[in-house]
């Protein structure tokens, strides 16, 4: 029988620098209100219940003295032997707030798992899946969950047919490849530096085709693994899915629904 292999020693940097444009609260995305407490706790409150963290280290809007003061509110509750949570202000896109967040890593971190806070419903389950790939000698891991709808390419309509529809299909991808890519997602911690560190060179057009930190890792040649997702961990990123979240948390059964 195989066994587990023991976990590395690991930090979660939590993304919640973000501006939440297209939820439209106003208010930076980790301050929007969800089942009682704001998105930043749900997230953070999942990740330390999940058990994979030696440290957290939150990446949060510049200046932003609210969510500041919640960290240093749950920092107070974490019983002793909690890991150590840190907080630092994050850039202006989502791969410098991750810079910020690998600037401030303690010593002796050997994994990094980068997590959304716009995905704060995660299970913990996903979180265990992503540590025991690294844990087995995995340098890159990713959860994700497969496609449910047909996906094509478009191209701008050619003069003329403008006049119909703007685009046109150019291809249909084949769906059994195709995965919807999640957080958190896991590193080897100089694996993720050193992408992070070449991603420094990428030219400003390139620099914003980047969605996520496997891309960076994937770009080095390094092979990035593969774990199951959870439909739970979508990223709230539009009113609708601000609806969902707050069905999942006050479901029929009153209790949080977990998809394993
Ligand atoms: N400069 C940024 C941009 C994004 N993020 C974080 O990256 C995650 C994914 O980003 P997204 O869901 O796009 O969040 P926002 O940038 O806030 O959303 P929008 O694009 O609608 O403004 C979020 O947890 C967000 O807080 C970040 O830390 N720093
Ligand atoms: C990292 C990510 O959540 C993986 O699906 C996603 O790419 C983030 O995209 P966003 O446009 O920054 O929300």
């Amino acid at each position: 029988m195989s066994e587990t292999p023991n976990r590395l020693v690991t930090a979660v940097i939590l993304v919640a620098a973000g501006s939440g444009q297209r939820l439209g609260y106003g208010m930076p995305k980790a301050a929007v209100p969800l089942g009682g407490e704001t998105i930043l706790m749900h997230a953070l409150r999942g990740i330390v219940a999940s058990g994979v963290a030696s440290q957290v280290c939150v990446v949060l809007p510049e200046g932003d003295d609210g969510l500041r003061a919640q960290c240093d509110a749950f920092r107070e509750e974490l019983a002793d032997g909690g890991p150590l949570l840190t907080a630092v202000d994050g850039g202006a896109t989502r791969a410098d707030s991750v810079r910020q967040g690998i600037a401030a890593l303690m010593d002796g971190i050997e994994a990094v798992l980068v997590h959304d806070a716009a995905r704060a419903l995660t299970p913990e389950s996903v979180f265990h899946r992503v540590a025991d790939a690294l844990a087995a000698g995995a340098e890159a891991v990713i959860p994700a969950v497969p496609v449910v709808d047909t996906v094509k390419t478009v191209a701008p309509a050619a003069d003329g047919d403008g006049t119909v529809a703007p685009e046109v299909v150019t291809g249909t991808a084949a769906r059994g490849n195709l995965r919807a890519v999640q957080t958190p997602q896991g590193f080897r911690a100089a694996t993720l530096r050193d992408a992070h560190q070449a991603a420094r060179t990428l030219d400003p057009e390139q620099a914003a085709a980047v969605t996520d930190d496997a891309m960076l890792v994937e770009m080095a040649g390094t092979p990035v693994h593969v774990v199951r997702g959870s439909t739970q961990s979508l990223k709230i990123t539009t009113p609708l899915d601000l609806i969902f979240a707050e069905g999942l948390l006050e479901g029929p059964l009153g209790a949080r629904w977990v998809e394993g």
